[in-house]
């Protein structure tokens, strides 16, 4: 796929040819007002019409195209600014053409280009004044006012439409990276930070209006043997087969997420824990009933802890700590069973 970088000078050409031209336009009317000599002419054609064809194919047959690209901007500010001596310092003419060519130059993103296209526009300038002197007649006619409002319309549009692509392809850009901070790539339930955040906020509002809420964390068991037996591809369908398993028995406004390699946690807002306690085991027997497609004799079980919030959990770190201790108690206990946290309407439940 062609980079930003590599599209650039594809990008301007169509854009160089409209700006030349149509700068080369007001220049022209201004040229026709004062019966100007072959010589002013040539020095606006060339830049005008030819220069824009000429820098695409120094670009295209370059080796390196940004950087052709880079010079040649450069140069259409030399050139932008050798007009102005060739209209004699016609006043709006003059400013307008200097001041796109910078915005030209700033809108490239290119850092410091802006800067550089300085000393080019000086150079361009007294090039221009070497070819038609030093005349001052700054007054502008109408004729030529109106000339240069195609210019003015044209450029800010154009402007204008390149910086609602970038505005857009950004906003595009920030959801993607969103979604990748906010989701697992291997199962697409939530990762980490995400999932800590909804559980904070859950633990947040079971404290402020006592909401219930109920975290379960769920490990498969002996998963290192299933990676040593099959590999890690195998592994990888597990835990994808898994966060299946845990997907189907989440509501909308539940938070599944990928703890850590074979571990999961789930936040369930508004649940009490005999409820909480029922899906656990509903995930842990469909888990028994897992078939891989690839291994469809690989047999998988997970151990699963239950903790309800309560007040004892000042922070996220004791509600999670509570959960894992009743994983550990599913796991001590014997593997593919769930547990509950030491309450004692939850003692462990098998
Ligand atoms: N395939 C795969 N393996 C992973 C991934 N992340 C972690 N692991 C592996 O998961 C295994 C985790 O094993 P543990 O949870 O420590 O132990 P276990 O074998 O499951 O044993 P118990 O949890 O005690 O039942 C390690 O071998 C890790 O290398 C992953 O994204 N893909």
């Amino acid at each position: 796929m062609p980079t930003p970088r590599r599209q650039m000078p594809r990008r301007i050409y169509p854009l160089r040819i409209l700006g030349m031209g149509l700068g080369g336009m007001v220049v022209g009317v201004v040229l026709w007002e004062r019966h100007a000599s072959v010589s002013a002419w040539l020095a606006m054609v060339l830049p005008a019409f030819v220069w824009p064809h000429v820098a695409y194919l120094i670009t295209r047959h370059s080796a390196d195209p940004y950087r052709a690209e880079t010079r040649n901007l450069l140069i259409d500010s030399a050139l932008a600014a050798s007009f102005v001596p060739l209209m004699h310092f016609n006043l709006l003419p003059s400013v307008l053409l200097l001041t796109l060519t910078m915005v030209d130059k700033i809108t490239t993103g290119i850092r410091g280009l802006w800067a550089r296209a300085l000393p080019a526009m000086l150079v361009g300038g007294l090039a221009g004044a070497a070819l038609a002197g030093l005349h001052w007649a700054p007054e502008t006619s109408m004729r030529v006012m109106v000339a240069c409002l195609p210019v003015m319309a044209l450029h800010t549009l154009s402007v204008s439409m390149v910086s609602y692509q970038l505005i857009r392809q950004s906003a595009r850009h920030n959801q993607m990276l969103d979604e990748l901070r906010r989701v697992d790539a291997l199962t697409g339930l939530f990762g980490r930070g995400h999932w800590q955040e909804q559980a904070e906020a859950a633990l947040r509002r079971h404290h402020a209006s006592n909401e219930p809420a109920c975290m379960l964390m769920l490990d498969i068991d002996h998963f290192k043997e299933i990676n040593d037996a099959h590999g890690h591809t195998v592994g990888d369908e597990v835990i994808r087969a898994l966060a299946h398993v845990v997907r189907g028995n989440v509501r909308a406004g539940d938070c599944a997420g990928r703890y850590g390699g074979d571990e999961f946690a789930i936040v369930l807002p508004g649940m009490l824990a005999k409820d909480a306690l029922a899906i656990a085991h509903r995930i842990r027997e469909q888990t028994e009933g897992v078939r891989l497609r690839s291994l469809p004799g690989v047999r998988i079980t997970s151990s699963i802890g239950v903790a309800p919030a309560d007040h004892r959990h000042s922070n996220l770190r004791a509600w999670i700590d509570a959960a894992d201790a009743a994983l550990y108690a599913a796991k001590n206990g014997g593997r593919n069973r769930v547990a509950g946290c030491m309450e004692p309407a939850l003692a462990p439940a098998v």
